[in-house]
């Protein structure tokens, strides 16, 4: 008895015969479920074994976690002596493989700055060539990637798109400009059947029309030569689309457009597998969030897979996020709500809004190396400032929401065609928009919080290239510097340690009221 009770706790010489069953029912769990919390890293075991379904279909019988134990315990015959050696050596060589795996992957994750949460985290991404051997991608689409120049992932690419491929749920949080509209793209793609006429597939919400338009274009080209429907939800398609009939794989909207849709046109979203919510901080905040909420509840197919996507995930949004999601698995890549490490970060002091514009003409006379972004904190402000530089010679536009959907087309188009140097702009660019190799970025109005300032100068230093961006403040913007000041030194520029030491404000919005942007003496102002 006690030899029996030694020999069982000890687990070495288990008569195994007799305790087959047991040996089943605890080992392999324990040795394969490995549960993750923060930082923790294992492989996925539905990867190892090639399953691919959605997390709540996968969520298949407890004895299917490793083949060679769903035989053994579903079966009632017990294994010989032979057998179970020959078993235990599988397993302990399984046991060797996964270890390995995870120092693989954890390498590579530290290579790449990744860092994950969840539990049963797939390997990340070596290359695109995976996505073939390990999910079977289509050639097409890897020939797409090739034609678009993308030879390796990001860091995001690398592990979202293989959790999102897995059939979790998932919030990423990355830099700007670091390729995250592929990392969720890419699954909807590989994983979503074309051409069928049976309801949307995929939903992405982005917060501005800007941003729906770009990654609607951005999708399409990742398409060529597939039969994909892809749609944008425009103004007209969302008042007047016959939804029933217009075959529609993937959706591209703004939330008020698509919520619009969905009351007005009946538009059914219950077969949706994929929904998106692109620069979801923003898409959370107060004036979206019941547009949100619809859309979330619209989607009710229960295997539906979720993300979220942005540069910047405060915890308040991820608390929320984190309770209509399923398990989500969470990657951040480098510091969380920080700013590109490609941009140099200038402060400069201008003392008042003249200074401002002063320092802005000195700026352009010493060097103008466009494109070039400024930002204004309103539409009055981007108005006046353009009536103020229109004039002098230096091909400058703007875009703000006061101006036609052409209008903002057209200023964008002719910003990005390089016809035009200086494009000034309200925040309604400043998230997501990806404008190719954008020297500088200008804030000539202090921006509005600490995450406005990262989207802002994240217009620039993208893909992989540098940039620059200065921003303007004058004594009223001080006691908001602290906030600036600390994201510039999370991503390694030099500021002065006055600014880190003012003391910290309850309200972060900065929006002040500014005096007119002019050079007309206010006499003549009349
Ligand atoms: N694997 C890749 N290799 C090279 N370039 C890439 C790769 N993936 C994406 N890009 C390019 O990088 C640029 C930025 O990508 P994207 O717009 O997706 O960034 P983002 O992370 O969504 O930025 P933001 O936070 O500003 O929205 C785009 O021009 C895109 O074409």
């Amino acid at each position: 008895m006690e030899k029996a009770s030694f020999l069982l706790f000890s687990g070495i010489h288990l008569d195994r015969k007799r305790f087959a069953g047991d040996i089943t029912r605890f080992k392999p769990k324990k040795d394969l479920e490995k549960p993750q919390e923060v930082e923790a890293e294992s492989k996925e075991s539905t990867e190892v074994t090639g399953s691919r379904k959605g997390k709540r279909k996968r969520k298949a019988k407890s004895s299917e976690i490793v083949e060679g134990f769903s035989v053994f315990r579903s079966s009632e015959t017990v294994p010989s002596d032979g057998e179970t050696n020959s078993m235990e050596a599988d397993l302990s060589q399984q046991r060797k493989e996964t270890e390995k795996q995870l120092e693989k992957d954890s390498i590579l994750r530290k290579k790449y700055g990744i860092h994950i949460s969840g539990h049963n985290i797939p390997s990340p991404l070596e290359s695109f060539g995976e996505l073939s051997s390990r999910y079977g991608c289509k050639s097409y689409l890897l020939c797409n990637l090739q034609e678009r120049g993308f030879k390796e992932p990001t860091p995001i690419q690398r592990q979202a798109i293989p959790v999102l491929l897995s059939g979790r749920e998932c919030f990423a949080c990355a830099p700007t400009g670091s390729g995250k509209t592929l990392a969720f793209l890419c699954p909807i793609l590989m994983k979503i059947k074309p051409g069928s006429k049976d309801g949307v597939k995929a939903v992405i919400l982005c917060p501005t029309r800007e941003l729906a338009a770009q990654t609607t274009r951005e999708c399409k080209k990742l398409v060529k030569g597939r039969k994909f429907y892809i749609k944008l939800m425009t103004k007209e398609l969302s008042r007047c689309g016959n939804f029933d009939k217009m075959p529609c794989d993937i959706l591209i909207s703004t939330p008020l457009r698509l919520d619009f849709a969905m009351r007005k046109r009946k538009l059914d979203l219950s077969r949706v597998e994929y929904l998106v919510l692109d620069e979801s901080d923003k898409l959370f905040e107060l004036g979206f969030v019941e547009q949100i909420d619809s859309v979330v509840k619209a989607c009710a197919n229960p295997s539906i897979i979720r993300s979220l996507f942005s540069a910047t995930l405060p915890d308040t949004v991820e608390e929320l996020a984190r309770s209509i999601m399923h398990d989500a698995v969470r990657v951040i890549v480098g510091r969380k709500n920080s700013a590109s490490e490609l941009i140099k970060q200038k402060l400069i002091f201008a003392g008042s809004e003249k200074g401002k514009l002063l320092a802005l003409r000195q700026s352009f006379a010493e060097c103008l190396n466009p494109p070039v972004l400024v930002f204004v904190q309103s539409k009055e402000r981007a108005k006046e400032l353009y009536k103020e530089l229109a004039f002098d010679d230096i091909k400058a536009d703007v875009i703000h929401a006061d101006l036609t959907q052409q209008q903002r087309e057209d200023a964008v188009d002719n910003f990005r065609a390089g016809k035009t140097w200086v494009l000034i702009a309200t925040d309604v660019i400043a998230r997501g928009m990806d404008f190719k190799g954008i020297n500088c970025v200008i804030n000539y109005d202090f921006p509005e919080s600490a995450s406005a300032y990262i989207h802002r100068i994240g217009r620039s230093g993208r893909a992989g290239r540098t940039g620059e961006a200065i921003t303007l403040y004058t004594e009223e913007d001080k006691p908001f510097l602290r906030n600036i000041a600390n994201v510039m030194v999370a991503s390694g520029c030099e500021v002065p340690s006055w600014m880190l030491a003012l003391p910290k404000l309850k309200h972060k919005k900065h929006r002040p009221k500014r005096d007119t942007i002019s050079t007309i003496p206010e006499d003549n102002a009349e």
